[in-house]
Order: C-alpha cells, then structure tokens, then sequence
C-alpha cells in the first residue's frame, strides 16, 4: 500500500538473482512503484538493470525475494500479468523481411484485445514507416517499433528497458512525451535508462543501482538534495584563483583548475555564485565560459559511483 492507501502495481522485495556461474547480479532490492506512477531504474554498466526488469516481467525465476506485478507473482503466473503488461526488451529482433505493417499485424495476433496497429504505429510517429521493410529502418526507428508493439495491447503496466537509446534528441523528446501521456492517461511505467537527463526529466521516482543494490533512490529532488552544485568559469590572463573572495567562507567545497579554468563545487549555489559575479563586476574582470548549475542526477550518479570507487 502507498501513502494513499492505493495497492502498489509493481512490489518487489529483497530480490536477488543469480547466473549459471554462480555470480549474484541482483543482491537484495526492494521498491515499489504506485499506479500511474512512472518510476526509472539507473545504474552502471553491469548493475543489474536488465537482469532485475527480466524477472519483473517474468522471464526468470528469482534466486530470492518476492515480486508482485498487478498483485500476481509474474513468474509462476504468468498467465495472468503477461496480457496487462507491455514490454520494450533491449533487443527486439523481429523478422527483418517483413515491413513495419506487417510486424505489428503479426504482434497485434499474439495480442489479446490489440489496439489497432495503425494507431500504435501513429503513437511512435512510424505511420508513414508501414510499407518500410523492418531491415531498412533506422536504428532509432527500430526502437520505436519496439515501443509500438509494447503499447499494441494498451497495457496497465509498462517495462521500457533503455527506450530511447539509439534515438536522436527529437526522437528521445518525442517518446518522453508519449511516455508522459501514457502515464498521465493511466499506465504504470518502469524504465531503465542511461540518460540521467532522461531519469531527472521523466521519473516520478527513481533507484540508482550499483553492483546488484540500491545505492540511492526516491524522487530526482530526494536524490540530489545534499549533492554539490557546480559554477565554472574562465579567469582572464593576469588572474588567479587567489584573486576571488574567500571561497571556504562561501559554502565552496572543493575547487579544481584547468589552465585557466576554474571549476567550484559548492553547498551554497546562490552565495557563491553572488560573491563571484559581484567581484567580476567590481574588478571590471570578464569571466568566459561562465556556467553555473544546480545539483543533478548527473552529480549523485557520479558521486555514487566515486564513492563507491567506480571510475565514472
Ligand atoms: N546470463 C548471464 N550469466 C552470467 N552473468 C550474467 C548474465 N547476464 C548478465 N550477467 C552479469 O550480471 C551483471 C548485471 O548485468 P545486467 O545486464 O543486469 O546489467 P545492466 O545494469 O543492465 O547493465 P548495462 O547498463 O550494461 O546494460 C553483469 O555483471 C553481467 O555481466
């Protein structure tokens, strides 16, 4: 149950998985995902993204732990969650000889009470695609023909493993876009991800993992608050860092420079950046290359990664 007293849709406790070798990808997580809500799993290369959406969509047993999906455990019963679920694998790998049309006709078959496939196809923006033999589309049109049969059988939940990878920025837009429709329109999503702007943009919650655990997770504001914020600029010839007001006095953490840029890591944003930019104005000095941001999924995600003795 969630705060709001809504069973949750998808329930996963102390899951755990392991392979044949005896290697223990998934070690212990637990999270839950509230309906409606669209909810992004990150990590490292080899954290255990993929193999953790495999058992929620049923595709394997757990080694431990227990998993709910729409109430039903979606490995013994199958049956009953596989038709009120959508599934984007990583791979697709459909018939490459037969056209876009075709291929969504051939899905729509397996499928009970499919949309119609002109209409999943216009969803993706591939409707102009459906004379297009799946072996002539792009890499990114293949993707979105992924996400077209995930959504023929107007699923309640959605497993989206790294939908936009391979996509270009209007693309990826485009399907943050229909994701955010479909989420408001009702569906529960969980996506993994390696675009941390894709997370911070789309999740309504998140779980950083790393090395088969969950290292942080929550909303991308729960994630971030505490993080460091950053302010780099140029400093003009003749200028040195000693010539700034005292930065240990203005919440600045740590401060690294690259010939003559200078990188600020700050707890305090706003003084910082004021005490900064008012000594530029007053010394008359330009700061090139001035650029300053807030803390950012990108900042927790690498400082997981560091504290944890990633090089990331
Ligand atoms: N069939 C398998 N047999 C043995 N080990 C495996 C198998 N599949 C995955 N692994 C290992 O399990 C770990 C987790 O892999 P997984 O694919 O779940 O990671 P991921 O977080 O999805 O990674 P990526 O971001 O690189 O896609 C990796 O160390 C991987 O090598």
């Amino acid at each position: 149950m969630d705060k709001h007293g809504h069973e949750h849709v998808i329930e996963v406790t102390d899951l755990r998985r392991v392979y044949g070798g005896g290697f223990e990808a998934v070690r212990g997580i637990s999270f839950s995902v509230a309906p409606g809500e669209i909810f992004a799993l990150l990590g490292t290369n080899g954290a255990g993204k993929t193999s953790t959406v495999e058992l929620l969509e049923g595709l394997a047993e757990p080694a431990g732990g227990r998993i709910r999906v729409l109430g039903h455990d979606p490995y013994r019963e199958r049956a009953a969650v596989r038709p009120r679920t959508g599934v984007m694998l990583q791979e697709g790998g459909f018939p490459a000889e037969l056209t876009v049309a075709e291929t969504a006709r051939m899905w729509a078959g397996c499928t009970s009470g499919a949309r119609p496939e002109a209409e999943a196809l216009g969803l993706v923006g591939l409707a102009d695609k459906h004379a297009v033999r799946v072996k002539q589309l792009s890499g990114g049109e293949r993707r979105r023909l992924d996400l077209a049969l995930a959504l023929l059988g107007r699923p309640e939940v959605l497993f989206l493993d790294e939908p936009t990878t391979g996509l270009d920025a209007e693309g990826r837009r485009a399907t943050w876009e229909l994701v955010r429709e479909l989420r408001d329109a009702g569906t529960t999503v969980l996506l993994t991800t390696h675009y941390l702007e894709e997370a911070e943009d789309l999740a309504d919650r998140l779980a950083i993992l790393h090395e088969g655990r969950i290292a942080a997770s929550g909303t991308p504001a729960e994630v971030t608050a505490g993080r460091p914020s950053r302010m780099s600029f140029e400093l003009p010839e003749g200028y040195f860092l000693g010539d700034l007001p005292p930065l240990a006095h203005l919440g600045v953490r740590a401060h690294e420079t690259d010939g003559r840029l200078v990188h600020l890591s700050t707890t305090e944003l706003q003084r910082t950046a004021t005490a900064v930019l008012t000594w530029a104005d007053r010394s008359g000095v330009p700061l090139h290359r001035l650029d300053v941001r807030s803390a950012s999924l990108e900042e927790a995600f690498l400082g997981i990664a560091r504290e944890h003795g990633v090089a990331a």
